[in-house]
């Protein structure tokens, strides 16, 4: 029997970077993946997909120009599901090229098939062919992920109601779309559809979207949306799904009808644990399919047992399970990490993006500290002049008791690169003076971050001691 230091199942983020970091400590190391190859949700059908979409949708309908040259400005007229497939297949192409590259020099062993467990420390890999066979491994890490909610009474075709795996093998491009829950997944695809002039409506039985984002940066991105156009139906549940000849039509609570072209359906993830036999290593999956671990450690219940990525739950991000799986394989391999700081972004790659690091103004609020804010609009940029971008908005929030930067909210181009300063300065302890005394390259958008504190300090500190700082500080 096959016997090995370390067996991962999974060849997500976590699972990948686990394997890779087992390997460079000089572990014997197995990657069990189902799919036909490997890259997981993530390279198939989840971030790179969906983001590669996106940037194709931005770049054929030119929507980063149309500040400038109006909103009929188009650079490819007529936009085919083929326009955007081929950007799609070919980034996809290299992705997976990368990730058996990195393997192979790693000496990663990859073996294709359906892992389930025998007993504690022996996993059965059943091949697509049917053959079967059964290793031994010191540590396993469970990386299976997750797969799309498809609740029985949603009329599923893979053709005009399609959930999230679907929608990337996109073969005609609707002329309008139901959008079925207004998680990360449904903001992002309503608003590149949007952005392709597609009409949708996008449903959500809560009632506001992205409840975990700074209220002033979602209200200013609802604003936005709903000025291009984007019907919002907030407080309403999908019940049943109908057709009206090929068209499906959505039911909501309280009888409204919303009938589209096309309808993506995008209310949860379970985890893909269903089939891991886990009662025969004596591990038990929550009704989500989730498992519990050891925030710190990454150890289920049975400790030589990790389990790492969206399968273990919140906050379920590619950037996140990549460092779960470092800190798991590194324990795994009795090398434990500190664990990972307490703040990380959060990039949710909608049209426009939002990215956010720390503590929101409602978690302050909450928590009773006494914070001051510092706005600014990307507007007031010379960058954002040139670029000629209308929206765009960075807010920091200070302590005013110790002047500490407590958090970074960007609405706007760009959020998801610029929030890494803010999430440096925040891990590292700055504060405000930071900004205050640093110098920005001219002109760009992080510019902001200086127009941002100057606004916050014009606020924190009182005007006569301002005054006299800047005097002292002229030469
Ligand atoms: C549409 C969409 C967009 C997203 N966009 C972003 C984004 O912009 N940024 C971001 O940070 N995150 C994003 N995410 C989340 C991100 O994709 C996930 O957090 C990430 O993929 C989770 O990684 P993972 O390690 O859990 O494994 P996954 O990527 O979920 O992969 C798990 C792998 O395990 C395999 N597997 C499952 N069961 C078995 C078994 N029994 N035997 C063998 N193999 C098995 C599967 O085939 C799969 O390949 C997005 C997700 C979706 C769906
Ligand atoms: N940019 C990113 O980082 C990114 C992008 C996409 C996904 N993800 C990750 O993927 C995970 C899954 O995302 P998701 O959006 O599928 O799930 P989610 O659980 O975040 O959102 C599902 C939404 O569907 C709604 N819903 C539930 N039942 C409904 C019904 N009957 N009718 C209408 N709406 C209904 C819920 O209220 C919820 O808002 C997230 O946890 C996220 O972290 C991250």
């Amino acid at each position: 029997m096959m016997r090995y230091d370390l067996v991962v199942i999974g060849s997500g983020p976590s699972g990948r970077r686990a394997a890779v970091q087992a390997a460079k400590l000089g572990k014997s190391v197995l990657v069990i993946e189902k799919g036909r190859r490997v890259g997981g949700v993530s390279v198939h059908t989840g971030t790179i997909p969906s983001k590669t979409l996106r940037e194709t949708v931005l770049n054929l309908t030119g929507w980063r120009e149309r500040g400038f040259y109006g909103l009929a400005y188009r650079v490819k007229k007529d936009i085919e599901a083929g326009d955007l497939m081929a950007r799609l297949h070919k980034t996809l192409e290299h992705e997976v090229e990368t990730l058996d590259h990195q393997f192979a020099r790693n000496r990663v062993e990859v073996m294709r098939g359906l892992a389930s467990f025998v007993d504690p420390h022996r996993i059965e890999v059943q091949a697509e062919a049917g053959e079967s066979r059964t290793l031994e491994a010191d540590r396993i890490i469970i990386a299976v992920g997750t797969r799309p909610l498809r609740p029985s009474h949603i009329p599923f075709n893979g053709d005009t109601v399609v959930d999230s795996d679907e929608i990337v093998e996109l073969k005609t491009l609707p002329r309008s779309i139901t959008v079925v829950g207004g998680g990360v997944i449904g903001v992002e695809y309503a608003t590149i559809f949007s952005a392709l002039d597609v009409r949708v409506t996008l449903v959500e039985p809560r009632n506001g979207l992205l409840d975990f984002v700074d209220r002033e940066l979602v209200d200013d991105f609802v604003h936005q949306l709903r000025d291009h156009g984007l019907n919002f139906r907030l407080g309403s549940k999908v019940e049943t799904i109908q057709f009206e000849g090929e068209q499906p039509v959505a039911i909501l609570e309280g009888g409204r009808r919303v009938r589209s072209e096309m309808l993506l359906f995008t209310a949860g993830r379970v985890g893909a644990t269903d089939t891991l036999n886990l009662a025969a290593c004596g591990l038990a999956a929550d009704t989500r399919g989730r498992l519990e671990v050891n925030q710190q450690t990454f150890q289920t219940a049975v400790p030589h047992i990790y389990a790492t990525g969206d399968v273990i739950g919140f906050p379920s991000l590619a950037s996140t399970s990549l460092e779960q799986g470092r800190i798991a394989a590194c324990h795994a391999c009795g090398q434990p990490l500190p664990p990972a700081p307490a703040f990380f972004p959060y990039g949710i790659y909608s049209v426009p993006e939002i990215s956010t690091v720390g503590m929101s103004e409602e978690d302050l609020r909450k928590a009773g500290t006494p914070y001051e804010c510092g706005i600014a609009r990307f507007r007031e940029t010379s960058r954002g002049h040139i670029m000629g971008l209308n929206g765009g908005l960075l807010k920091m929030i200070f302590s005013m008791e110790t002047r500490r930067l407590l958090g970074v909210h960007i609405v706007g181009e760009g959020a998801t690169e610029l929030v890494h300063i803010g999430q440096a300065v925040l891990n590292l302890g700055g504060t405000l003076d930071y900004f205050i005394d640093n110098t920005f390259n001219y002109p760009t958008l992080a510019e902001a971050y200086k127009i941002a504190a100057l606004d916050a300090w014009n606020r924190l500190t009182p005007r006569s001691e301002a005054v006299a700082e800047v005097t002292v500080a002229t030469p």
